[in-house]
Protein backbone atom coordinates (compact mmCIF):
# COMPACT_ATOMS: atom_id res chain seq x y z
CA UNK A 1 0.00 0.00 0.00
CA UNK A 2 1.20 3.60 -0.52
CA UNK A 3 1.03 6.44 2.04
CA UNK A 4 0.98 8.87 -0.50
CA UNK A 5 -1.70 11.88 0.06
CA UNK A 6 -4.34 11.47 -1.84
CA UNK A 7 -4.71 15.10 -3.82
CA UNK A 8 -8.21 15.95 -5.07
CA UNK A 9 -8.17 18.99 -8.06
CA UNK A 10 -11.64 20.77 -7.68
CA UNK A 11 -12.56 23.06 -10.50
CA UNK A 12 -15.29 24.30 -12.91
CA UNK A 13 -16.36 27.86 -14.15
CA UNK A 14 -17.19 31.02 -12.49
CA UNK A 15 -19.78 30.66 -9.30
CA UNK A 16 -20.75 26.96 -10.74
CA UNK A 17 -20.03 25.84 -6.85
CA UNK A 18 -16.86 24.82 -6.14
CA UNK A 19 -16.52 26.93 -2.95
CA UNK A 20 -19.92 25.62 -1.61
CA UNK A 21 -18.69 21.95 -2.30
CA UNK A 22 -15.25 22.54 -0.77
CA UNK A 23 -17.35 23.92 2.51
CA UNK A 24 -19.66 20.72 2.53
CA UNK A 25 -17.02 18.62 2.48
CA UNK A 26 -15.19 20.29 5.05
CA UNK A 27 -18.59 20.18 7.35
CA UNK A 28 -18.58 16.03 6.46
CA UNK A 29 -17.18 14.36 8.89
CA UNK A 30 -16.50 11.11 6.76
CA UNK A 31 -14.28 13.36 4.60
CA UNK A 32 -11.36 12.81 6.94
CA UNK A 33 -9.08 15.50 7.53
CA UNK A 34 -8.37 17.80 4.41
CA UNK A 35 -5.66 20.34 3.80
CA UNK A 36 -7.37 23.34 1.24
CA UNK A 37 -5.24 25.17 -1.35
CA UNK A 38 -7.74 28.21 -2.87
CA UNK A 39 -6.34 30.12 -5.63
CA UNK A 40 -7.95 33.07 -6.77
CA UNK A 41 -8.04 35.05 -9.62
CA UNK A 42 -7.48 38.58 -8.82
CA UNK A 43 -6.66 40.74 -5.86
CA UNK A 44 -8.16 39.73 -3.12
CA UNK A 45 -8.63 36.31 -1.89
CA UNK A 46 -12.34 36.23 -1.41
CA UNK A 47 -12.84 32.55 -1.15
CA UNK A 48 -10.63 32.64 1.83
CA UNK A 49 -13.77 34.71 3.88
CA UNK A 50 -16.48 32.18 2.16
CA UNK A 51 -14.77 28.98 3.26
CA UNK A 52 -15.69 27.87 6.83
CA UNK A 53 -13.74 26.34 9.19
CA UNK A 54 -11.28 28.16 7.96
CA UNK A 55 -7.90 26.27 9.78
CA UNK A 56 -4.35 26.57 9.39
CA UNK A 57 -4.90 23.55 7.14
CA UNK A 58 -5.86 25.94 4.22
CA UNK A 59 -3.43 27.60 2.21
CA UNK A 60 -4.78 30.70 -0.38
CA UNK A 61 -2.79 31.92 -3.40
CA UNK A 62 -3.40 34.71 -4.63
CA UNK A 63 -1.08 35.48 -7.24
CA UNK A 64 -3.24 35.12 -10.25
CA UNK A 65 -4.50 32.40 -12.03
CA UNK A 66 -3.12 28.98 -11.24
CA UNK A 67 -2.88 27.94 -14.56
CA UNK A 68 0.11 30.50 -15.58
CA UNK A 69 1.57 32.86 -13.16
CA UNK A 70 1.40 30.36 -9.80
CA UNK A 71 3.11 27.52 -10.02
CA UNK A 72 5.62 27.99 -8.17
CA UNK A 73 3.49 28.89 -5.66
CA UNK A 74 1.07 26.01 -5.56
CA UNK A 75 4.23 23.97 -5.57
CA UNK A 76 5.34 26.03 -2.29
CA UNK A 77 1.95 26.02 -0.73
CA UNK A 78 1.70 22.15 -1.02
CA UNK A 79 5.71 21.80 -0.12
CA UNK A 80 4.93 23.99 3.01
CA UNK A 81 1.78 21.85 3.88
CA UNK A 82 3.72 18.35 4.03
CA UNK A 83 6.61 19.99 5.86
CA UNK A 84 4.24 20.95 8.87
CA UNK A 85 2.57 17.72 8.12
CA UNK A 86 5.74 15.82 8.91
CA UNK A 87 6.86 17.72 11.59
CA UNK A 88 3.91 17.18 13.39
CA UNK A 89 2.54 20.29 13.49
CA UNK A 90 -0.53 19.83 10.88
CA UNK A 91 -2.65 16.61 10.59
CA UNK A 92 -4.69 15.97 7.05
CA UNK A 93 -5.33 12.86 5.34
CA UNK A 94 -6.73 14.72 1.84
CA UNK A 95 -5.32 17.59 0.01
CA UNK A 96 -7.69 19.35 -2.12
CA UNK A 97 -7.25 22.49 -4.55
CA UNK A 98 -10.18 24.12 -5.51
CA UNK A 99 -9.27 26.22 -8.24
CA UNK A 100 -10.41 29.74 -10.15
CA UNK A 101 -13.39 29.55 -12.43
CA UNK A 102 -10.82 30.19 -15.08
CA UNK A 103 -8.21 27.69 -14.66
CA UNK A 104 -6.96 25.18 -17.07
CA UNK A 105 -6.51 21.95 -15.08
CA UNK A 106 -3.81 20.74 -17.25
CA UNK A 107 -0.71 22.74 -15.70
CA UNK A 108 -1.86 22.02 -12.53
CA UNK A 109 -2.04 18.09 -13.07
CA UNK A 110 1.74 19.00 -14.88
CA UNK A 111 3.16 20.15 -11.56
CA UNK A 112 1.98 17.62 -9.72
CA UNK A 113 3.47 14.85 -12.30
CA UNK A 114 6.89 16.70 -12.78
CA UNK A 115 7.78 18.10 -9.13
CA UNK A 116 9.67 14.52 -8.04
CA UNK A 117 8.92 15.17 -4.40
CA UNK A 118 5.39 16.09 -4.67
CA UNK A 119 5.18 12.86 -7.09
CA UNK A 120 6.83 10.91 -4.49
CA UNK A 121 4.43 12.43 -1.23
CA UNK A 122 1.07 12.66 -3.43
CA UNK A 123 -0.90 11.29 -5.93
CA UNK A 124 -3.47 12.81 -7.60
CA UNK A 125 -7.27 11.35 -6.49
CA UNK A 126 -9.37 12.70 -9.45
CA UNK A 127 -10.49 15.84 -11.02
CA UNK A 128 -14.25 16.63 -10.12
CA UNK A 129 -15.43 19.69 -11.89
CA UNK A 130 -18.58 21.62 -10.57
CA UNK A 131 -21.10 22.42 -13.59
CA UNK A 132 -24.25 24.49 -12.56
CA UNK A 133 -27.51 23.28 -14.12
CA UNK A 134 -28.84 27.05 -14.31
CA UNK A 135 -25.87 28.86 -16.26
CA UNK A 136 -23.86 25.58 -17.70
CA UNK A 137 -25.09 25.29 -21.04
CA UNK A 138 -24.83 29.16 -21.63
CA UNK A 139 -21.39 28.86 -20.24
CA UNK A 140 -19.99 25.73 -22.48
CA UNK A 141 -21.34 27.51 -25.62
CA UNK A 142 -19.29 30.93 -24.61
CA UNK A 143 -15.74 29.30 -24.20
CA UNK A 144 -13.84 26.84 -24.62
CA UNK A 145 -12.18 26.46 -21.33
CA UNK A 146 -15.39 25.48 -19.96
CA UNK A 147 -15.50 22.76 -22.13
CA UNK A 148 -11.69 21.61 -21.62
CA UNK A 149 -13.01 21.63 -17.93
CA UNK A 150 -15.69 19.29 -17.98
CA UNK A 151 -13.65 16.99 -20.89
CA UNK A 152 -10.93 16.46 -18.73
CA UNK A 153 -12.88 15.83 -15.41
CA UNK A 154 -12.96 12.11 -13.95
CA UNK A 155 -16.10 13.30 -11.97
CA UNK A 156 -18.86 16.04 -12.64
CA UNK A 157 -20.76 17.45 -10.30
CA UNK A 158 -23.95 18.86 -11.20
CA UNK A 159 -24.92 21.76 -8.86
CA UNK A 160 -28.15 24.03 -8.79
CA UNK A 161 -30.57 21.19 -10.41
CA UNK A 162 -32.93 22.84 -7.68
CA UNK A 163 -33.25 25.71 -9.51
CA UNK A 164 -34.35 23.76 -12.69
CA UNK A 165 -36.59 21.54 -13.84
CA UNK A 166 -36.39 17.65 -14.21
CA UNK A 167 -35.70 18.03 -17.71
CA UNK A 168 -33.44 20.77 -18.11
CA UNK A 169 -31.38 19.17 -15.73
CA UNK A 170 -31.63 15.85 -17.62
CA UNK A 171 -30.52 18.01 -21.03
CA UNK A 172 -27.69 19.72 -19.76
CA UNK A 173 -26.47 16.18 -17.63
CA UNK A 174 -26.65 14.58 -21.46
CA UNK A 175 -24.15 17.53 -22.50
CA UNK A 176 -22.24 16.83 -20.07
CA UNK A 177 -22.07 13.14 -20.48
CA UNK A 178 -21.22 13.60 -24.25
CA UNK A 179 -18.09 15.42 -23.49
CA UNK A 180 -17.01 13.00 -20.86
CA UNK A 181 -18.32 9.46 -21.31
CA UNK A 182 -15.95 7.92 -19.12
CA UNK A 183 -16.68 10.74 -16.01
CA UNK A 184 -18.73 10.12 -13.27
CA UNK A 185 -21.86 12.08 -12.38
CA UNK A 186 -23.44 13.28 -9.28
CA UNK A 187 -25.92 15.52 -8.24
CA UNK A 188 -24.63 18.36 -5.69
CA UNK A 189 -27.60 20.51 -3.90
CA UNK A 190 -25.68 22.88 -2.34
CA UNK A 191 -22.59 20.72 -2.43
CA UNK A 192 -24.11 17.52 -0.81
CA UNK A 193 -22.36 14.76 -2.28
CA UNK A 194 -21.31 11.60 -0.80
CA UNK A 195 -17.91 11.11 -0.51
CA UNK A 196 -17.58 8.16 -1.88
CA UNK A 197 -18.80 9.75 -5.01
CA UNK A 198 -15.91 12.38 -4.76
CA UNK A 199 -12.94 10.82 -3.77
CA UNK A 200 -11.13 7.57 -5.45
CA UNK A 201 -11.43 8.36 -9.08
CA UNK A 202 -7.34 8.63 -9.88
CA UNK A 203 -5.74 6.10 -11.45
CA UNK A 204 -4.48 3.38 -9.75
CA UNK A 205 -1.43 3.39 -7.65
CA UNK A 206 1.01 1.04 -7.40
CA UNK A 207 0.24 -2.45 -6.66
CA UNK A 208 -3.29 -1.79 -6.86
CA UNK A 209 -5.89 -3.96 -8.67
CA UNK A 210 -7.14 -4.26 -11.95
CA UNK A 211 -10.02 -4.05 -11.10
CA UNK A 212 -9.75 -0.12 -10.10
CA UNK A 213 -7.71 0.24 -13.33
CA UNK A 214 -10.96 -0.92 -15.26
CA UNK A 215 -12.82 1.38 -13.18
CA UNK A 216 -10.67 4.40 -13.97
CA UNK A 217 -10.44 3.98 -17.57
CA UNK A 218 -13.93 2.82 -17.61
CA UNK A 219 -14.50 0.96 -21.38
CA UNK A 220 -18.15 0.56 -20.82
CA UNK A 221 -19.22 3.77 -20.57
CA UNK A 222 -17.89 4.37 -23.60
CA UNK A 223 -19.90 1.58 -25.55
CA UNK A 224 -22.49 2.92 -23.75
CA UNK A 225 -22.73 6.73 -24.23
CA UNK A 226 -26.24 8.16 -25.38
CA UNK A 227 -27.31 8.67 -28.70
CA UNK A 228 -26.83 10.06 -31.19
CA UNK A 229 -23.10 9.63 -30.32
CA UNK A 230 -23.32 5.78 -29.93
CA UNK A 231 -24.98 5.60 -32.97
CA UNK A 232 -22.52 6.89 -34.80
CA UNK A 233 -19.58 5.96 -32.83
CA UNK A 234 -21.09 2.04 -33.81
CA UNK A 235 -21.52 2.87 -37.16
CA UNK A 236 -17.93 3.25 -37.78
CA UNK A 237 -17.46 -0.35 -39.72
CA UNK A 238 -13.95 -1.44 -39.24
CA UNK A 239 -11.85 -0.12 -42.37
CA UNK A 240 -9.66 -2.50 -44.29
CA UNK A 241 -6.00 -2.00 -43.52
CA UNK A 242 -4.70 -0.34 -46.11
CA UNK A 243 -0.52 -0.57 -47.38
CA UNK A 244 0.47 2.24 -45.75
CA UNK A 245 -1.61 4.08 -43.36
CA UNK A 246 -0.90 4.65 -39.59
CA UNK A 247 1.62 7.39 -38.19
CA UNK A 248 4.47 5.32 -39.52
CA UNK A 249 3.21 3.88 -42.81
CA UNK A 250 3.08 0.38 -40.99
CA UNK A 251 0.40 -1.81 -41.80
CA UNK A 252 -1.93 -2.33 -39.25
CA UNK A 253 -3.79 -5.57 -38.17
CA UNK A 254 -7.73 -5.55 -38.86
CA UNK A 255 -9.08 -3.30 -35.61
CA UNK A 256 -11.72 -5.68 -33.65
CA UNK A 257 -12.29 -4.24 -30.46
CA UNK A 258 -12.85 -0.36 -31.22
CA UNK A 259 -15.70 0.42 -28.31
CA UNK A 260 -16.71 3.84 -29.24
CA UNK A 261 -15.82 6.90 -30.64
CA UNK A 262 -17.27 9.60 -29.60
CA UNK A 263 -18.01 13.20 -31.12
CA UNK A 264 -19.92 15.61 -28.99
CA UNK A 265 -22.77 17.62 -31.75
CA UNK A 266 -23.00 21.26 -30.35
CA UNK A 267 -21.11 23.54 -31.43
CA UNK A 268 -17.84 24.07 -29.22
CA UNK A 269 -18.51 20.46 -28.41
CA UNK A 270 -17.29 19.55 -31.33
CA UNK A 271 -13.50 19.96 -30.65
CA UNK A 272 -13.12 17.58 -28.09
CA UNK A 273 -13.32 14.00 -29.65
CA UNK A 274 -12.47 10.77 -27.31
CA UNK A 275 -11.40 7.46 -28.70
CA UNK A 276 -11.64 4.29 -26.21
CA UNK A 277 -10.32 0.99 -27.77
CA UNK A 278 -9.46 -2.31 -26.64
CA UNK A 279 -6.29 -4.46 -27.88
CA UNK A 280 -7.04 -8.59 -27.63
CA UNK A 281 -3.40 -9.59 -28.06
CA UNK A 282 -0.44 -8.45 -25.86
CA UNK A 283 1.35 -5.13 -26.99
CA UNK A 284 5.20 -4.72 -28.27
CA UNK A 285 7.13 -2.77 -25.67
CA UNK A 286 8.88 -1.06 -28.76
CA UNK A 287 5.76 -0.11 -30.22
CA UNK A 288 4.57 1.20 -27.21
CA UNK A 289 7.15 3.04 -26.79
CA UNK A 290 7.37 4.49 -30.76
CA UNK A 291 3.75 5.59 -30.43
CA UNK A 292 3.58 7.29 -26.83
CA UNK A 293 6.26 9.51 -28.19
CA UNK A 294 5.02 10.09 -31.86
CA UNK A 295 1.49 10.95 -29.97
CA UNK A 296 3.26 13.74 -27.78
CA UNK A 297 5.32 14.98 -30.81
CA UNK A 298 2.41 14.79 -33.00
CA UNK A 299 -0.64 15.83 -30.59
CA UNK A 300 1.18 16.58 -27.64
CA UNK A 301 -0.83 20.39 -26.45
CA UNK A 302 -4.06 18.98 -27.54
CA UNK A 303 -4.23 15.48 -25.56
CA UNK A 304 -6.64 16.53 -22.52
CA UNK A 305 -6.20 12.77 -20.93
CA UNK A 306 -4.77 9.78 -22.02
CA UNK A 307 -5.77 6.94 -19.86
CA UNK A 308 -4.26 3.27 -20.27
CA UNK A 309 -4.37 -0.19 -18.87
CA UNK A 310 -1.72 -1.88 -20.86
CA UNK A 311 -0.70 -5.47 -21.06
CA UNK A 312 3.08 -5.58 -22.57
CA UNK A 313 4.67 -8.86 -24.27
CA UNK A 314 6.43 -10.10 -21.71
CA UNK A 315 5.28 -9.31 -18.73
CA UNK A 316 2.92 -10.86 -15.95
CA UNK A 317 0.89 -7.99 -14.94
CA UNK A 318 -0.59 -4.83 -16.47
CA UNK A 319 0.37 -1.06 -16.13
CA UNK A 320 -1.54 1.74 -16.22
CA UNK A 321 -0.21 4.69 -18.20
CA UNK A 322 -1.75 8.53 -17.16
CA UNK A 323 -1.02 11.64 -19.21
CA UNK A 324 -1.99 14.93 -19.67
CA UNK A 325 -1.45 16.83 -22.82
CA UNK A 326 2.48 16.13 -23.29
CA UNK A 327 3.14 15.09 -20.25
CA UNK A 328 2.86 11.37 -19.49
CA UNK A 329 3.05 10.12 -15.85
CA UNK A 330 5.50 7.18 -14.86
CA UNK A 331 4.21 3.77 -15.98
CA UNK A 332 2.67 2.09 -12.91
CA UNK A 333 2.75 -1.74 -12.38
CA UNK A 334 -0.73 -3.29 -11.25
CA UNK A 335 -0.36 -6.10 -8.54
CA UNK A 336 0.12 -10.32 -10.10
CA UNK A 337 -3.47 -10.59 -11.91
CA UNK A 338 -4.92 -14.51 -12.67
CA UNK A 339 -7.86 -13.71 -14.24
CA UNK A 340 -8.71 -14.62 -18.30
CA UNK A 341 -8.76 -11.20 -19.55
CA UNK A 342 -5.66 -9.71 -20.68
CA UNK A 343 -6.93 -6.53 -23.15
CA UNK A 344 -5.33 -3.32 -23.60
CA UNK A 345 -7.40 -0.34 -22.69
CA UNK A 346 -6.53 3.02 -23.78
CA UNK A 347 -8.61 5.90 -23.39
CA UNK A 348 -8.01 9.28 -25.28
CA UNK A 349 -9.50 12.32 -25.03
CA UNK A 350 -8.34 14.94 -27.06
CA UNK A 351 -9.26 18.65 -28.16
CA UNK A 352 -8.80 19.83 -32.20
CA UNK A 353 -7.73 15.92 -33.16
CA UNK A 354 -9.43 14.29 -35.95
CA UNK A 355 -11.19 11.04 -35.44
CA UNK A 356 -9.41 9.24 -37.75
CA UNK A 357 -5.92 11.05 -36.96
CA UNK A 358 -6.30 8.74 -33.50
CA UNK A 359 -7.61 5.93 -34.07
CA UNK A 360 -4.61 5.35 -37.18
CA UNK A 361 -2.44 6.23 -34.23
CA UNK A 362 -3.99 3.72 -31.91
CA UNK A 363 -3.68 0.81 -34.95
CA UNK A 364 0.22 1.40 -34.80
CA UNK A 365 -0.42 -0.35 -31.07
CA UNK A 366 -1.39 -3.58 -33.29
CA UNK A 367 1.78 -3.46 -35.06
CA UNK A 368 5.45 -4.96 -34.58
CA UNK A 369 8.51 -3.68 -35.28
CA UNK A 370 9.92 -3.98 -38.69
CA UNK A 371 13.64 -4.98 -38.70
CA UNK A 372 15.33 -4.82 -41.96
CA UNK A 373 19.04 -6.12 -41.91
CA UNK A 374 21.66 -4.52 -44.43
CA UNK A 375 23.17 -5.57 -46.63
CA UNK A 376 26.79 -7.67 -46.61
N1 LIG B 1 -29.67 27.07 -5.26
C1 LIG B 1 -28.42 26.63 -5.25
N2 LIG B 1 -27.41 27.51 -5.14
C2 LIG B 1 -26.17 27.05 -5.13
C3 LIG B 1 -25.87 25.66 -5.26
N3 LIG B 1 -24.51 25.50 -5.26
C4 LIG B 1 -23.99 26.74 -5.13
N4 LIG B 1 -24.96 27.68 -5.06
C5 LIG B 1 -24.81 29.13 -4.96
O1 LIG B 1 -24.14 29.60 -6.11
C6 LIG B 1 -23.34 30.72 -5.79
C7 LIG B 1 -21.92 30.49 -6.26
O2 LIG B 1 -21.39 29.41 -5.53
P1 LIG B 1 -19.85 29.29 -5.18
O3 LIG B 1 -19.68 28.04 -4.40
O4 LIG B 1 -19.33 30.54 -4.58
O5 LIG B 1 -19.25 29.12 -6.63
P2 LIG B 1 -17.71 29.08 -7.06
O6 LIG B 1 -17.62 28.14 -8.18
O7 LIG B 1 -16.83 28.82 -5.89
O8 LIG B 1 -17.53 30.55 -7.53
P3 LIG B 1 -16.17 31.30 -7.99
O9 LIG B 1 -15.14 31.00 -6.93
O10 LIG B 1 -16.56 32.72 -8.05
O11 LIG B 1 -15.81 30.75 -9.32
C8 LIG B 1 -23.44 30.90 -4.29
O12 LIG B 1 -24.39 31.90 -4.04
C9 LIG B 1 -23.95 29.56 -3.80
O13 LIG B 1 -24.70 29.65 -2.62
C10 LIG B 1 -26.98 24.74 -5.38
O14 LIG B 1 -26.81 23.52 -5.53
N5 LIG B 1 -28.21 25.29 -5.37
Amino acid sequence: MTSQIPLTLITGYLGAGKTTLVNALLRDASAGRIAVVVNEFGDVGLDHDLIVEATEEMVLLSSGCMCCTVRGDLVQALDGLLEKRSAGRLAFDRIVIETTGLADPAPILHTLIVTPDLGAALRMDGVVTVCDAVNGAATLDAGFESIQQVAMADVLVLSKTDLVTPSEAGRFRARLAALAPGARIVTAERGAVPVAELFGHGAPVKGGALSEAEAWVNMPAYAASPAPLSALAMSQAPRAAGPSHGLFGLTPAPRTSLLAVTTPTARHDDRITSVAMTFDDPINPTMLDIWMHALVAVCGPDILRLKAVIWAEGLDTPFVIHGVQHIIDAPVRLARWTGQDRKSRIVIIGRDLPREDLLENLDVLRTRPVVHSLPM
